[in-house]
């Protein structure tokens, strides 16, 4: 008898312990490791899912299992060493195994979806395949079939006749897209072209890419609108004058878009070369050593990857690249791609769940070498990894918020040693753990001090917003930066502003009574959406028309305070009417492809300033920018996190660091009412290490990370009283636990105590050696499972990212 070890997906019945079935006869070679099954589950008839993570000849259990009763995949989904890693990753974020393994699952397999079987393309005659699929192109899988032909489905696929997969079920009608293709071969589309009058600007664009990409035809219509802005009354008119056709296609969705033109290896300097070196060795001797590339804004890093990712495919090994979401521009990707080509595989948001899914399947079957994504492609069912990856190693993103809390480095660092590989971080302003970890030899350190081409770095301005002239300035942009703005718009050169802006910018108040328009299931702020009119939360997404009149006093004076980026852009319009500003903002960037559009019409000149928020500070290169402006450096700051100003330093920096990166010089100007507080002065030097050891002696005064590890426990509930006493129940056991070495803080209710209508407490433990603290919170874990019946929830979250 085979039995298989089934983690089951029980929501209100949490456990990490697996349960057996037996394997009916009829799934005997069916079921493997890794794939999805449906069992009973209970008394009851309850079908639940589950992952089967082990198969074995006998069962430890003396009465008699219950059988599987369907596979769901008919592939396995998850790799054997993804089986291996939700054991760890469970046992290190406190969470289920199960959270864990749906974690790493690509999106459109959490969704409801639908499978299909489809012929490969040389086996579209083959008897067996034939009798299977008869006429159709695809079958779908349904739970009617009978075991034969599920038997008959996983050998041809194993035979590589047939292949599998998934289509998101609201989607699998948008597999049906528009194309655009030509019957005119080049020669006779430069005809056609050479008859258009000149200005008929978008029917020269269309036709010159339709030359370019002959090869690459049909085009989706959706390509040609969102990558090359080319709008469907060109295509529309294109047609008519018989220069193209629009066609239906239903085939397969195509991830990648058309590989951008080949780069070539630039000359390493002395700094890059020394740190491409040292990977390489690690690389060659399959040593899984971590290391810290500390290297300023500027100096090239991403060469250095790309140059060690090189090393690692030549060897015939793959690499993985982890970038921060909002780094993931195309001007990033087309620097990977445009080396690596149609070998690598971009993993963004950006990609519909079944673009995720068509790229993760290219990775699963090894066609791609070199995977680059967020957070989550850590996961990427790469083999026989060279080399990881982390830019932007600092960046807080890098942690998940929910469950399971996991940090992409740990995981990094755990694949790493699977593979016997490298791994490198890399940063301008590294984080203190990471640094201090490189300071105490466990993680490498190499430091790349100048920039490429000896280009200095920018030289910062800070101003202080309290001087007479700055307080007398109507509004937030000080004379000296309207001055320098107005001065690079002026010689033809670009400037991006940051709006340092945290949270609820833009809140309703009345200047009559005070009162400010509240959430009425969160304790925060309704934020004032201009262009959509209306008020709303960003917690739980409440929202409410737009008051003309105070609520509470019925007094026509309300006012709407607080900076946001419209304001700001409004004030740029208006002191700087000659220039032309982007906006990028949540906003702006809501749409998909909206923020690729932003960047691309920024690099493009066709504007002189990029306006935004934190997510134009970090990873992007322009030539043409020399001026960097920050609104308000100080928001940051005032944030009620001990990593208030680390945060703080790393903006100012990264920011400051987009000015002068090529030939033209940079200054930046920082506008603040803290002109004194070191995490400012530093960034201003662009000087780390001077931050680095400021921020180290704090932390060693306070008891902080790195010298203290911090566990956050949290429990909510819709009764405060309720949520409070659970809270002292937790004190009252981690406690026990501890020994008085330790520093156990609150409960305290968290900054925003109330969120969609349940009250939050936390509490939090700062130790350095609590032998017995992990098997506590495993067992608080356990323990609280029955009371999110009551309507608990309890988090446990190892080194959080943000204390609030
Ligand atoms: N060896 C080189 N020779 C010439 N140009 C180079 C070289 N290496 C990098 N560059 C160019 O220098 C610029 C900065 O490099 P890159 O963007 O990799 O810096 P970075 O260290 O990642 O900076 P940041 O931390 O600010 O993102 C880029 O335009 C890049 O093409
Ligand atoms: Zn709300
Ligand atoms: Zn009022």
């Amino acid at each position: 008898m085979s039995v298989a070890e089934v983690v089951v997906d029980v929501p209100t019945m949490q456990t990490n312990r697996p349960f057996e079935y037996e394997i009916p006869e009829q799934l005997a070679d069916v079921v493997v490791p890794g794939m999805r099954v449906e069992v009973s589950f209970g008394r009851g008839k309850r079908k639940i899912q589950g992952f089967v993570m082990k198969i074995k000849d006998t069962s430890n259990f003396s009465g008699k299992l219950k059988p599987i009763d369907r596979v769901i995949d008919l592939r396995p989904v998850l790799t054997p060493e993804m089986l291996d890693l939700s054991y760890w990753l469970a046992d290190q974020t406190y969470s289920f195994q199960i959270s864990c393994l749906q974690t790493m699952l690509p999106s459109v397999m959490r969704a409801k979806y639908k499978q299909f079987v489809e012929a490969v393309p040389e086996f579209v005659d083959d008897a067996e395949v034939k009798s299977l699929l008869g006429d159709g192109e695809s079958l779908e899988i349904t739970s009617q079939m009978t075991d034969e032909t599920i038997q008959l489905i996983n050998r041809l696929r194993r035979q590589n006749k047939i292949e599998i997969n998934y289509v998101v079920e609201n989607q699998a009608r948008q597999l049906k897209r528009q194309a655009v293709t030509t019957n005119l071969n080049p020669i006779q589309l430069r005809e056609k072209r050479n008859s258009l009058r000149s200005n008929a600007k978008a029917q020269l664009k269309l036709v010159n890419y339709l030359i370019d990409n002959v090869d690459h035809l049909p085009i989706e219509m959706s390509e040609l609108e969102n990558d090359q802005d080319i709008g469907r009354s060109a295509i529309k008119t294109a047609e008519k004058n018989g220069i193209l056709e629009i066609i239906e296609v239903t085939k397969r969705r195509k991830p990648v878009g058309i590989t951008p033109e080949k780069t070539t290896k630039l000359a390493l300097t002395d700094e890059q070369q020394q740190a491409v070196d040292q990977i390489v060795t690690a690389i060659d001797q399959s040593n899984p050593e971590t290391f810290l590339i500390e290297g300023v804004t500027g100096s090239g890093k991403t060469e250095v990857y790309l140059q060690s990712i090189e090393q690692a495919l030549n060897q015939g090994r793959s690499a993985l690249m982890l970038v921060p979401e909002i780094s993931l521009t195309p001007q990033m990707v087309n620097r990977v791609t445009g080396r690596f080509g149609n070998k690598v595989a971009v993993l963004h948001s950006g990609l519909s769940s079944g673009e995720r899914y068509d790229e993760w399947t290219r990775i699963e079957n090894g066609s791609v070498k070199v995977v680059v994504g967020a957070r989550s492609a850590v996961f990427a069912p790469l083999k026989n990894i060279g080399l990881i990856i982390i830019d932007e190693e600092h960046e807080a993103s890098y942690k998940q918020d929910d469950n399971p809390r996991y940090h992409a480095r740990d995981v990094a660092l755990w694949r790493a040693k699977q593979h016997k590989c490298p791994v490198v971080l890399g940063s301008a302003t590294p984080s203190l753990e990471s640094r201090a970890r490189a300071q105490k030899g466990v993680y490498h350190l190499i430091y790349m001090k100048k920039r490429v081409n000896d280009h200095p770095l920018p030289h910062v301005q800070i101003i202080d917003m309290r001087d007479a002239e700055n307080s007398a300035a109507k509004g937030d942009i000080s004379p000296l930066l309207q001055d320098n703005l107005y001065r690079a718009v002026k010689r033809g050169e670009q400037a991006i502003v940051l709006l340092n802006r945290r949270g609820y910018s833009s809140f309703m108040m009345c200047r009559e009574c005070g009162f400010t328009l509240k959430c009425p299931n969160c304790d925060v702020s309704l934020t004032y959406h201009k262009d959509l009119s209306k008020m709303k939360c960003h917690y739980c997404g409440h929202e409410e028309p737009v008051p003309t009149v105070c609520p509470n006093c019925k007094s026509k004076k309300i006012g709407f305070y607080g900076t946001g980026t419209q304001n700001i852009e409004r004030q740029l319009n208006e002191l700087l009417p000659q220039a032309r500003v982007l906006r990028m903002d949540v906003d702006t960037t809501r749409r998909k492809g909206a923020h690729a559009k932003i960047i691309k019409a920024f690099g493009d000149h066709k504007a002189d300033i990029l306006l935004g928020t934190q997510m134009i500070a970090k990873g992007l290169d322009f030539p043409d920018v020399t001026l960097v402006g920050v609104i308000n450096a100080d928001t940051t700051l005032s944030i009620s996190d001990y990593r208030a100003s680390e945060r703080t330093f790393q903006l100012l920096t990264q920011v400051s660091g987009r000015a002068g990166r090529a030939d033209k010089e940079g200054h930046v100007i920082i506008q603040t009412f803290n002109p004194d507080h070191y995490a400012i002065k530093d960034a201003a030097v662009q000087d780390y290490e001077t931050f680095y050891k400021q921020e180290m002696y704090l932390r060693h005064q306070s008891n902080y990370t790195p010298y203290y590890f911090t566990t956050l426990v949290s429990v909510a509930h819709k009764d405060e009283g309720q949520a409070l006493k659970q809270s002292y129940w937790l004190k009252r056991q981690l406690q026990a636990a501890l020994s008085d070495h330790s520093i156990l803080l609150g409960p305290s209710p968290t900054m925003i105590s109330r969120k969609q209508n349940k009250y939050y407490y936390q509490i939090i433990v700062k130790y350095k050696n609590e032998p017995q603290l992990h098997q506590k919170l495993l067992d608080i874990l356990n323990d609280t499972q029955a009371d999110t019946k009551k309507g608990f929830t309890i988090a446990i979250d190892n080194e959080p990212q943000h204390i609030d």
